[in-house]
């Protein structure tokens, strides 16, 4: 194979073939995800991104500026990149291996960024796509806000079939029992009772209401003169029906626990990181619940987040270092299961979805 181009340099330097080109027939396929920052100084604009553009307080910035730091981020680049980057652009790799075709990624909120990667589309002479969001279960702040970033950038150039949520995809649910498989039987060497932990991250409650037509017509904080609500947060548009999300996190955990013939007794399910903005976010929350389990006598609980597809911060420090030290002192040894990061059975499920 003769490599032509870096798509992202500065990055993963993941190389594509000519032949692994889409031929003009075929939807070209564009992975969407989160963007972390590539070194430290960058923490205010790339929070400014998540937000909309909403300045986030000097003490919020220098707190995440920390848990960064604490998993390896520095004022240099990492010749590998940042975590979140460099798997994603691993698994855009390898699902284009898998597939013989090219994949195009690109981040709502950091390099390489969604409109990099529909220049490059457009470039290349994309004429449609199929969309697949990497982050499985559908949700107004996740999935809605990444593809409205996409029609922003694609101006229409190209028409695409967006994948907003795939989590009922059963190669998915197995993927991730697989690392929990290796997790659970390692902690049940010590303590046969290790209670299993799904988690999915939280979300602001207002953001899951049904929405009455008025605040439907609002739009986004993104338009002008578009009001932003009292506890401070982006209006995120709406949905009549309400955000399918908190629904999906927790069909997910099921389809997982039922991979694995755990019995209902055996595992339980909570929402994590819940913001550092005001407001009330989704519960319970995981410290609620290692509290309420340390009160039922359980010693061992081995985690695992169902809506992230690979390592970044919330794993690696949120639950890695944060949740860790909190159930410390209540007696109780929290492991967690790897995450999917370079999974074969991860991605043949992608494969699967953007292929049907
Ligand atoms: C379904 C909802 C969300 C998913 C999935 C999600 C993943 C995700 N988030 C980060 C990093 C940050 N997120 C932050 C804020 C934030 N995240 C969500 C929702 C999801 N995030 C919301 C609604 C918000 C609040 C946004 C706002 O306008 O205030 C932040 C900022 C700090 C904070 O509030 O915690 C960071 C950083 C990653 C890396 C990630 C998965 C890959
Ligand atoms: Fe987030
Ligand atoms: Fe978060």
């Amino acid at each position: 194979m003769r490599p032509v181009r870096f798509v992202t340099p500065g990055h993963a330097q993941l190389r594509y073939d000519r032949s692994c080109m889409s031929s003009s027939n075929e939807p070209a396929i564009l992975l969407l995800a989160h963007g972390t920052p590539d070194v430290l100084s960058e923490m205010s604009a790339y929070l400014a991104n998540v937000t909309g553009g909403r300045p986030m307080p000097q003490h919020v910035v220098e707190e995440l500026q920390h848990r960064y730091a604490e998993i390896g981020l520095k004022e240099e680049p990492l010749p590998e990149g940042p975590p979140l980057t460099r798997w994603t652009l691993l698994q855009g790799k390898l699902l284009s291996e898998a597939l013989g075709r090219k994949v195009y990624v690109g981040m709502r909120n950091w390099k390489p960024l969604i409109a990099d990667a529909v220049a490059e589309m457009k470039a290349d002479g994309v004429q449609h796509a199929t969309v697949l969001c990497m982050a499985p279960q559908k949700s107004r702040t996740s999935t809605g806000l990444y593809k409205r970033a996409l029609d922003k950038a694609d101006e229409g150039a190209f028409t695409y079939d967006f994948i907003a949520g795939w989590a009922h995809e059963p190669l998915l649910s197995k993927a991730f029992a697989e690392r929990m498989k290796v997790a659970l039987d390692k902690a049940r060497e010590s303590d046969p009772n290790a209670m299993v932990l799904f988690t999915a991250h939280s979300v602001p409650c207002r953001t899951i209401r049904p929405a009455n037509h008025e605040e439907a017509a609002i739009g986004s904080a993104h338009a002008p003169g578009a009001p932003v609500p009292a506890d401070g947060l982006q209006n995120y548009g709406t949905h009549d029906e309400g955000d399918p999300y908190p629904v999906e996190c927790k069909q997910t955990a099921m389809e997982i626990a039922a991979e694995l013939g755990l019995k209902d007794s055996e595992w339980v399910f909570s929402f994590q990181s819940q913001g550092i903005a005001g407001a009330p976010w989704l519960g319970p929350s995981v410290e609620d619940t290692l509290t309420a389990l340390a009160q039922e006598g359980i010693k061992s609980v081995v985690m695992q987040p169902v809506g992230f597809l690979c390592d970044h911060v919330e794993i690696l420090y949120d639950i890695d270092v944060a949740f860790r030290d909190f159930a410390k002192p209540l007696g109780i040894d929290v492991t967690r299961a790897m995450s999917l990061n370079d999974s074969p059975t991860l991605i043949q499920a992608i494969a699967k979805t953007v292929q049907s």
